[in-house]
């Protein structure tokens, strides 16, 4: 495909030329070209510290690249910041969700726009409002609160303000993470709808091969910093791209499950009820129990009383009503009660609720240890070299990417630092392993890697909850499947009867 600039339709092609940026010595990005043709749906890969966002946030402004120049349409361009970007045409969509849940989805895309009037004329604004959902390829109910929305509507209201604000290139940072299955088929199909019809080019971080392979044109790989290949997805298998990302054809495969008797219950939770940060019930009647020996999967779409329960697992919010049980004993959550049960834990977005960010990779690898022998010398004093020293075995275990053990953790790449603490959780000999989200923005040999990890504690005996949005693991790693909505435990059933339209739907409320 010859590199195209700008379609007679309003989408804009973009070129991001010898692209360098540095954070201290190290070369995030190191000459990196990608050229995305206006009118084409581009993905974006790489494995996890890559570079992938180093070089979307050069795109937007957020950094300046050290070198390197960008295309937009016709024209070289400085962008100094986002506001340049979006003047240009350029928009991005994030993992979580921008808008404003308590105001109406109408009221969300006018007030996004730079200029709006101190008085704003609303019967003016619905009417043009009205006429730029007709003209959409799929419509958001304007006079709806945001926060009625399901997670998929709300996806498509970020592509919508986009839209709105005349954005015609459009860079989505893994959008299908906090969509059901049905949801994340239908905006990436109508968002390659408008791609093929000229009105939008699309360039897409993502690690789903799957979703490349069903809905994009192109793929960019970067590699370590570096351009790793560009190509048709038409000339190339999964396997071609893996290549390019690792060096390596084989996409690792995960331990297999083993046949292991159930044991006892490890995990007891009887009607429990949690209540969310504003005072409202989020988790309600809930009644669970994990075996020794098997994986219990919770399915759900994000919101919907998972981070409450796994909270409260956590010790990090209190239940408002029932009981919980671990290894049979009444279960508080203390930091003692984690270690004589053994129980591992890691929550989602590991970097706000299972780290410090400024602190060290080894300190935040040493969270769990850091008073026992050799890392406590006595009293309070901490044997920094001891706690380097697993650090650096563990970093290289779990194949970590960080400058070293001193860096702080929150300057390493999401999904690194997800590594990081996931090394720390399973490096021990785990009777209860509690994740929610594990391979949340991790790369397929990242993903390969921790499921088996998963598999293998499940494999040795631990009783596993795993609290999962991505349908695919659950399938791969779970042995039953619950699905939670709105609090409540809603379908159950064993992994190998489950049907993943039946879940769908349970996840969807219906
Ligand atoms: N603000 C920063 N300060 C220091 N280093 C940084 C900063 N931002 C990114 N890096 C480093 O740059 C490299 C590339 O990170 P980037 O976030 O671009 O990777 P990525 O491909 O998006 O990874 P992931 O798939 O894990 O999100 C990583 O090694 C990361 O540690």
């Amino acid at each position: 495909m010859s590199f195209l600039r700008t379609h007679p339709n309003g989408a804009l092609g973009l070129e991001a030329v010898g692209m360098t940026k540095r954070f201290g010595g190290m070369a995030a990005l190191d000459d990196v070209t990608c050229r995305v043709s206006a009118g084409t749906f581009h993905a974006l890969l790489g494995e996890n510290g890559a570079g992938k966002s180093t070089l979307v946030k050069c795109v937007m402004g957020y950094y300046h690249a050290d070198q390197g120049q960008i295309a937009v349409g016709e024209q070289e361009r400085a962008i100094a910041n986002p506001k340049d970007a979006h003047a240009l045409g350029v928009g991005m969509v994030y993992q979580h969700f921008t808008l404003v849940p308590g105001m109406t989805v109408a009221e969300n895309l006018v007030l996004s726009r730079t200029h709006v009037p101190a008085v704003v004329d609303w019967a003016a604004e619905r009417k043009a409002l009205e006429a730029f959902m007709a003209g959409m390829p799929f419509r958001v109910p304007l006079t709806v609160p945001v926060s009625a929305l399901a997670a998929g509507e709300k996806q498509k209201l970020e592509i919508l303000k986009q839209l709105y604000l005349k954005n015609r290139f459009l860079i989505l940072d893994e959008p299908t993470s906090v969509l059901t299955p049905g949801e994340a088929d239908e905006v990436l199909g109508l968002l390659r709808r408008m791609t093929r019809e000229g009105k939008l080019t699309v360039l897409t971080i993502t690690h789903k091969f799957r979703e490349v392979m069903a809905y994009a044109d192109e793929v960019t790989v970067l590699r370590r910093g570096r351009f790793a290949g560009t190509g048709k997805v038409a000339d190339l298998t999964p396997a071609d791209m893996a290549e390019m990302m690792i060096g390596a054809k084989e996409i690792p495969k995960g331990a297999s499950r083993l046949a292991t008797p159930l044991g006892e219950p490890r995990i007891e939770i009887a009607g429990l009820k949690a209540l969310n940060d504003g005072g409202l019930a989020a988790v309600e009647d809930l009644d669970l129990t994990v075996r020794a020996g098997e994986i219990v999967g919770i399915a759900g779409v994000s919101g919907n009383g998972q981070r409450e329960l796994v909270e409260v697992l956590a010790g990090q919010r209190p239940p408002a009503a029932g009981e919980i049980k671990v290894c049979g004993e009444r279960y508080a959550a203390t930091r003692a009660e984690m270690k004589r049960h053994r129980l591992c834990l890691l929550p989602e977005e590991p970097l706000r609720n299972a780290c410090v960010a400024r602190m060290s990779v080894a300190e935040n690898m040493s969270f769990r240890t850091f008073d026992d022998p050799p890392n406590a010398r006595g009293g309070w004093w901490l044997n920094g070299a001891a706690m380097r020293g697993a650090a650096r075995e563990l970093i290289q275990l779990y194949k970590v990417k960080t400058p070293g053990p001193d860096a702080p953790i929150g300057t390493l790449s999401g999904g690194n630092v997800q590594r990081a603490v996931l090394a720390r959780e399973l490096a021990s000999d785990v009777r209860v392993l509690i994740v929610a989200n594990p391979c949340f923005g991790l790369d397929f040999a990242a993903v390969a890697d921790i499921r088996s990890q998963i598999m293998q504690a499940r494999n040795r005996g631990a009783a596993v909850l795993l609290v999962s949005e991505d349908l695919d693991e659950l399938f791969e790693l779970a042995d039953r499947i619950l699905v939670m909505f709105d609090g409540h435990l809603v379908h159950e059933t064993p992994t190998t009867q489950a049907d993943i339209g039946v879940i769908g739907q349970h996840m969807a409320g219906h």
